[in-house]
């Protein structure tokens, strides 16, 4: 096989640094609580949305999730938010990607508290991203829990060609915005993009995150490259298979395998910035 990046055992270790800052905040009487909205019954959003619970359970971290039917009104949702960003016991807030079609996703994440924005999507915390600010602000888990994945792998990015394809608000567009401060050299290459083969073919760093089964195949990229696999797609027979595909068992290049690559590095990340947070809202306490 490709050498496979062990994002299952990255995401353990930053689990066990999260439960010791855990115990240090709630011997303080800060006990870290995390908001968690479910629209609808997609059934990958429960799983991912129980994998979350169980994770914060495990850490000590309180955790509560609202779930509502697809027919929901956005009223009652932002109803829901309003209440959880006055309350002083959450301190973050996570609406569960996709909503249906009739509720306006950007109007319902807009409405948390830029303090209680556990995916970073609010504008004020997308801004202090793509502005590289000082100090503290919450950023999108899986971009984030990829950077703390290849720091593993690739200690120093600078001047690596990084090359993000597929440009969500979840994922490739902080993506880009933190390979950048880290200082790599990024493309973000989307549906329209013309050169795709010759930018797979330079890349150090390739992040896929496009949703589409086998869309990048190893042989395409360098024999030294690195590539982490954002797609989870689960096939007609059950089989859930990443957007990679590896069809380069001897060479020397990295992959993430999905399951057990990015997916756990998120759920870890989600839980690193919700103690952040809560760790943020006892200064000011
Ligand atoms: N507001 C919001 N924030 C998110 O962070 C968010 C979201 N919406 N919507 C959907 C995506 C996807 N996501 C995953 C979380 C865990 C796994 C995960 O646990 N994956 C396991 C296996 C999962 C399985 O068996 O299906 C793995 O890859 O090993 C995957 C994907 C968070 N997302
Ligand atoms: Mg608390």
């Amino acid at each position: 096989m490709t050498k496979l990046i062990d994002g299952k055992q990255v995401a353990e270790n930053l689990k066990v640094q999260i439960a010791s800052s855990v115990k240090k905040l709630i011997a303080l009487g800060i006990t870290p609580g995390i908001a968690v909205i479910l629209v609808g019954d997609d059934p990958a959003s429960q799983i991912y949305v129980r994998n979350k619970q169980r994770a914060a359970e495990k850490l000590g971290i309180d955790s509560e999730v609202i779930t509502f039917p697809a027919t929901v009104s956005e009223e009652k949702i932002l109803a829901k938010i309003n209440g959880l960003n006055a309350n002083p016991a959450i301190d973050a807030i996570l609406v569960q990607s996709p909503l249906p079609d009739h509720i306006d996703e950007h109007h319902i994440q807009s409405a948390i508290a830029p303090e209680k924005d556990v995916d970073g999507f609010h504008a004020h915390n997308v801004g202090a991203l793509f502005a590289n600010s000082e100090g503290y602000y919450p950023m999108a888990n899986t971009p984030r829990g990829i950077m703390t994945l290849l720091k593993e792998y690739v200690p120093d990015l600078t001047g690596k060609n990084a090359l993000v394809i597929g440009r969500s608000i979840l994922v490739g567009r902080p993506m880009m915005a933190m390979l950048n401060n880290a200082n790599a050299t990024v493309t973000l290459a989307h549906r329209h993009t013309k050169n795709l083969a010759q930018l797979v073919a330079t890349a150090d760093v390739i992040i896929v995150a496009v949703g589409k089964p086998h869309f990048l195949k190893m042989s395409a990229a360098k024999a030294d490259a690195v590539v982490i696999d954002v797609g989870i797609n689960r096939l007609e027979d059950g089989q859930l298979v990443g957007d990679v595909l590896d069809d380069m068992p001897d060479s020397e290049q990295l992959l993430t395998p999905v399951p057990g690559g990015v997916g756990p590095m998120t759920i870890a990340t989600l839980m690193q910035t919700t103690i952040e947070l809560a760790q943020q809202h006892s200064i000011f306490e």
